[in-house]
């Protein structure tokens, strides 16, 4: 089931939900369970207590359990997405990544749960006596109009939040669309002419939303799969679409699109074309919202007509009126007040926010993600993207806050300020960084990426999604039967445009390589015929002489051979950059913070003057990606004590840093809690740094390596890299048997180019 625009294969969907484990989503324990001790207390005897606490008294569960920051997400499978009714099973990998998206963009815990029964008084039922144990309940993929049966009835019922998303996660992003676009078209929202067709879950619920934000009833025509819904019609009416029938002659959306000021699509693919849209009034506001294909695409609209604000509720356009971009912060707002429910209130709460943040200036770290998009309000920029790192801070305060005014709170808020610091603490900055990378990659023009270790299936697969992505153009390098074979073995036709694959051994391109390397290697022992073998035999050497040569723009490698070898390989052919320090940074991206560490890779014991060369480097391709460095050099001492030769070298590098005159940020010597940890400062007034570093300068690889691979294997971070830097071309070495998303990953920071994105 492919659709138009999709940007993978199916065998890559699979694949993803297959490995290396079944799913998405996994649990995680939050305390030690290492010694007799912690079970004790965690298991019998110690829970006796708090359950004897709770029996007492329900609302201790919020203090003693997970209840307080856990949504259930609930589904009986009889609307998946635009799919239809499939059933109870199959809707679980869209509720297992509900689940997921809840944790990434929100930090909260969630359990998919698939209730088999399409019979909404079973389905309530079963509902019903399990919320005690959430803090909220997100129905989702659940058929009009049952879900409305099943929404109200469970909020009688259940004392917290019952949301469901497709009907109010879409009204409340819809609403905050529409809001923004009326005032970009200077339209007002009490003259609008709306078309709303579909008249399911998210269709009702939004205009519902919109007529509450001023809509005229009276300007209002909704379309069902019958045609206009009108007063007094009578086949598939039910007391839901009913009251939004309108008197009109109008019998078909081509007439109610005539004069159109509005159209919202949350129908099927394709059911708007653009003869109806050249028919609406001027500057028209069309929100396809339809998953996984629209009801008219963007180019479309274009063809007929250049004065449209358009949304989907697609990533690959500009305006994603997606309900992800609320349904994690809309829960978290509530869950901080332990809110009874979602109210109207918090959800115009919501709406309002969503359309005020777009307004706001994009900070550099979201603009840099977006080179090339005018990332600034206006008509391609309606509504926040979904990896916009203020989302979590800045919307919860105000569904937080409403719920406080409307009395739905059990647990007010009283420092808002305070409020808003520890939702900047709960962003995963993974979600954000790597986006950022890949859009900015996405908005460049093309680059050509040569996979020098072109028959390895995972950088087959690597390479197949970077071309699916838009990332660019991947040449394979390798022997092309092998490589086809391989291609093959993983789903990929060979024939498929846009993968070259070059063999090594038979490319007419070799006598030129052999003579390029053997102008730079003839006098460092080698001899032409040693060169022939390297560009024939070794495909590193190959691959590298491709980019020296313009003939590829960047290269990745080192998922078969080690990192020092392979490094080996490319240093004899592609040259430093001028004034560049050959070298590893390490990202570590880990609850509320990106963190660089350098040197993971190269420097054994890297002098004072090193160090500072390391320093510059760092903070060059740090600044390259969006972030202002600010720089530590670690040490196991802190400004002088403990003494000791070791860290007496730190120190050197700092003082002959100053003497440099380098224009970012740098302290040291110090360990990295002092440097991460301003609550460590009061002791250190003299010290420089304006905030918590995110550069650290380790004093040896030892160091650096070690660190960075301990905090992987530990969890709890995302370990990004080592990224090679400071070669005059982009080269990215990835480590033995790296992953398919891990080769991808450097591949696109190949073609990111790192030292020519920092020049701007
Ligand atoms: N962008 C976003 O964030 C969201 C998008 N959606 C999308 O909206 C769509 C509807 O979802 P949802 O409301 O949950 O599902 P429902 O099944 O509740 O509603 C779908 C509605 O669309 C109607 N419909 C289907 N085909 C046509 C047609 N050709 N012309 C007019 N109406 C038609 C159906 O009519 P009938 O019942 O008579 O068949 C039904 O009323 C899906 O594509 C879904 O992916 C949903 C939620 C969020
Ligand atoms: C986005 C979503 O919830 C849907 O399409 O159903
Ligand atoms: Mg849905």
């Amino acid at each position: 089931m492919t659709t138009e625009k999709q940007t993978f294969s199916d065998d890559e969907a699979l694949h993803l939900h297959q490995h290396p484990q079944p799913g998405k989503i996994a649990l995680m324990a939050t305390k030690p369970m290492a010694t007799q001790r912690d079970l004790a207390l965690a298991y019998s005897p110690g829970v006796a207590v708090p359950v004897l606490r709770i029996a007492e008294n329900p609302e201790a569960a919020y203090d003693y359990t997970a209840k307080g920051n856990m949504v259930a997400v609930i589904s009986n499978g009889t609307a998946i997405l635009g799919l239809g009714n499939l059933g109870a099973l199959a809707s679980k990998p869209v509720m297992e990544g509900k689940s997921v998206l809840f944790k990434r963009f929100a930090d909260i815990d969630s359990f998919d749960i698939e209730v088999a029964t399409q019979e909404p008084n079973e389905f309530i039922t079963v509902v019903k006596n399990i919320t005690g144990a959430f803090g909220g309940v997100n129905l989702e993929d659940i058929k009009s109009p049952e879900c409305f049966i099943i929404e109200a009835a469970l909020q009688d019922l259940a004392d917290i939040p019952v949301f469901h998303d497709d009907q109010h996660g879409t009204a409340i992003i819809a609403s905050a669309g529409l809001i923004n676009a009326l005032e970009i078209t200077g339209k007002k929202i009490e003259d609008v002419k709306v078309v709303l067709c579909g008249a399911g879950a998210a269709g009702l619920s939004s205009l519902s939303l919109i007529k509450s934000l001023g809509v005229k009833h009276e300007n209002t025509t909704v379309v069902d799969i019958h045609g206009v819904v009108y007063e007094g019609r009578t086949i598939d009416m039910d007391q839901w679409k009913a009251p939004h029938a309108t008197k009109t002659s109008k019998r078909t959306l081509a007439e109610a699109m005539v004069g159109a000021d509005v159209f919202l699509g949350l129908s099927a693919k394709g059911v708007l074309t653009p003869d109806m849209v050249a028919t609406m009034a001027d500057k028209p506001i069309i929100f396809a919202m339809a998953n996984p294909d629209p009801e008219i695409t963007p180019e479309e609209v274009a063809s007929v007509r250049s004065d449209a604000i358009v949304a989907t509720g697609r990533s690959d356009y500009p305006n994603q009126v997606n309900n992800v971009l609320g349904f994690p912060y809309i829960f978290r707002g509530a869950l901080d007040v332990r809110a009874r429910r979602v109210n109207h209130e918090m959800k115009l709460a919501a709406a309002h926010a969503l359309a005020q943040l777009a307004r706001e200036d994009v900070p550099d770290e979201v603009a840099a993600a977006y080179q090339g998009r005018h990332l600034k309000f206006g008509k391609d920029y309606i509504i926040p993207s979904p990896f916009d790192p203020r989302l979590i801070w800045y919307i919860p305060p105000f569904v937080a806050q409403a719920a406080m005014d409307t009395g739905v709170a059990r647990k007010p808020i009283t420092d808002m300020d305070a409020y808003r610091k520890t939702l900047e603490q709960r962003l995963d900055p993974s979600a954000g960084f790597l986006q950022s990378i890949t859009s900015a990659v996405r908005s460049r023009p093309s680059k050509r990426i040569v996979f020098a270790e072109g028959e390895d299936i995972s950088v087959i697969r690597a390479a197949h999604a970077f071309k699916l992505q838009g990332l660019g153009t991947p040449i394979l390098c390798g022997r092309e039967n092998l490589v086809e074979e391989n291609m093959r073995a993983a789903g990929i036709d060979p024939k498929e445009e846009g993968i070259e694959i070059v063999n090594a051994r038979l490319s007419h391109r070799n006598a030129a390589y052999s003579q390029l390397l053997y102008s730079r290697l003839q006098r460092e022992g080698y001899l032409k015929r040693d060169v022939d073998r390297l560009i024939n035999l070794d495909r590193n050497s190959f691959a590298a002489a491709m980019v020296i040569s313009g003939h590829a723009d960047g290269m990745v490698t080192g998922v078969t051979r080690s990192f020092d070898k392979s490094l080996d390989d490319v240093l004899r052919v592609v040259d430093p950059a001028p004034g560049g320090r050959i070298m590893g940074l390490s990202i570590v991206l880990a609850k509320g913070r990106t963190i660089f560490v350098a040197d993971t890779t190269v420097a054994e014991m890297p002098s004072p003057e090193e160090l500072g060369d390391i320093a510059i480097e760092a903070a060059m391709a740090v600044r390259s990606m969006g972030h202002t460095p600010r720089v530590a050099f670690m040490s196991y001492s802190t400004f002088g004590n403990p003494t000791g030769e070791r860290s007496d070298r730190v120190k050197e590098a700092v003082r002959l840093l100053e003497e440099r005159g380098v224009d970012f940020e740098f302290e040291g010597e110090m360990p990295p809690d002092v440097a991460l940890e301003p609550a460590m400062w009061a002791n250190y007034p003299f010290q420089r740094l304006t905030a918590p570093a995110n550069v650290l300068i380790m004093p040896a690889i030892q160091s650096a390596s070690i660190s960075t691979k301990m905090i992987e294997a530990l969890g709890g971070a995302t370990v990004v890299g080592p990224l090679l830097l400071g070669l005059s071309k982009p080269v990215q070495i990835c480590q033995l048997s790296d992953s398919v998303s891990k080769i991808l990953t450097m591949a696109t920071f190949a073609a990111y180019d790192i030292r020519a994105s920092a020049k701007g």
